[in-house]
């Protein structure tokens, strides 16, 4: 497993108090993206619920309302993320790119309406692409404090306990979708035995990923890159099928303005069902 040298912020940030040089350590991606999300948890979750406490700062690039509680998790980030020299990808700010091989690709907070209006379903999204691919995914769900993560071709992993997508079984299936208004949904909503739907894209995708849904598909388009980054290396690994909605190879830019339309299944079989839906 590569490991990439950075400065150990903690360490940095004590010894700024006492005014000595700066001291390097070494960190593996999985620790930066765990001790960010522990911090970011730490911060936020006052928010949780206490719509009162909140309000809107300013819009994203891809024309959201950003939340103070969205821009406190994507400073934590920051913090950690601006001395690696790294491009981010966040889902406020947009790209820093810096020209770097690695791609950090962040949803600071990834179901925001959930978490201000104290639906527990939301989740810290943090995808690294080295060179444009797959290397690193971790999606952290803060209430049950859940680490989904993954590094490329190394299988998926919850809490250290390995996962893996459930098996197709056409008696059995529990679905997520979000569809458009030209879908007609209750094709699907027949076939299936149950709906189940969360809020927070890049979340469910885990559920897939961990078995607890057979599919969760967005054809509004409404996600992004930075929704589906972390998790689309979680469930590559976990052996779903991430198609767009002509069950093509689902193909993105780690951008944070484009919408995709995306399927993440756990089969062939389950795939072929919402495509027969989705056509006309
Ligand atoms: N404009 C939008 N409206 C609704 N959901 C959006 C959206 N843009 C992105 N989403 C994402 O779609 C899912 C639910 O609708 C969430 O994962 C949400 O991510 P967010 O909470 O980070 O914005
Ligand atoms: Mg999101
Ligand atoms: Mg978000």
């Amino acid at each position: 497993m590569l490991e990439i040298p950075i400065t150990y912020l903690k360490i940095k940030d004590e010894l700024k108090k006492k005014k000595k040089i700066m001291r390097w350590s070494v960190m593996k991606w999985d620790e930066i993206g765990k001790n960010i999300a522990k911090e970011i948890e730490s911060s936020i979750l006052k928010y949780f619920g206490k719509k009162e406490k909140s309000y809107v700062v300013g819009k994203s690039p891809s024309g959201d309302d950003t939340e103070i509680f969205d821009k406190i998790s994507e400073d934590i980030a920051l913090k950690f993320l601006k001395p690696l020299n790294v491009n981010i990808v966040s889902e406020e700010i947009g790209i820093i790119d810096n020209g770097s091989e690695w791609t950090v690709v962040i949803d600071p907070v990834d179901g925001s309406f959930n978490f201000i209006n104290g639906i527990p379903f939301f989740a810290f999204c943090f995808g690294v692409y080295k060179n444009n691919k797959p290397y690193y995914g971790l999606t952290y769900e803060f209430i049950t404090k859940s680490f989904y993560e993954a590094y490329y071709k190394k299988g998926s992993y919850l809490n250290g306990e390995k996962i893996k997508v459930k098996e197709f079984n056409p008696n059995d299936i529990t679905i997520s979708y979000y569809p458009n208004n030209k879908t007609d949904i209750n094709k699907l909503r027949d076939k299936v035995k149950r709906v189940r739907i969360f809020g927070a894209f890049g979340l469910e995708m885990c559920y897939v990923a961990k078995g607890s849904l057979d599919a969760v598909l967005d054809i509004r388009p409404k996600v992004r890159a930075v929704d589906i980054a972390s998790s689309y290396i979680i469930c590559k690994e976990a052996g779903a099928l991430i198609t767009d909605e002509n069950g093509k190879e689902l193909k993105f830019k780690l951008n944070a303005t484009d919408r995709l339309n995306i399927i993440v299944a756990n089969s062939k079989e389950m795939l072929n069902m919402i495509l027969e839906t989705l056509q006309k």
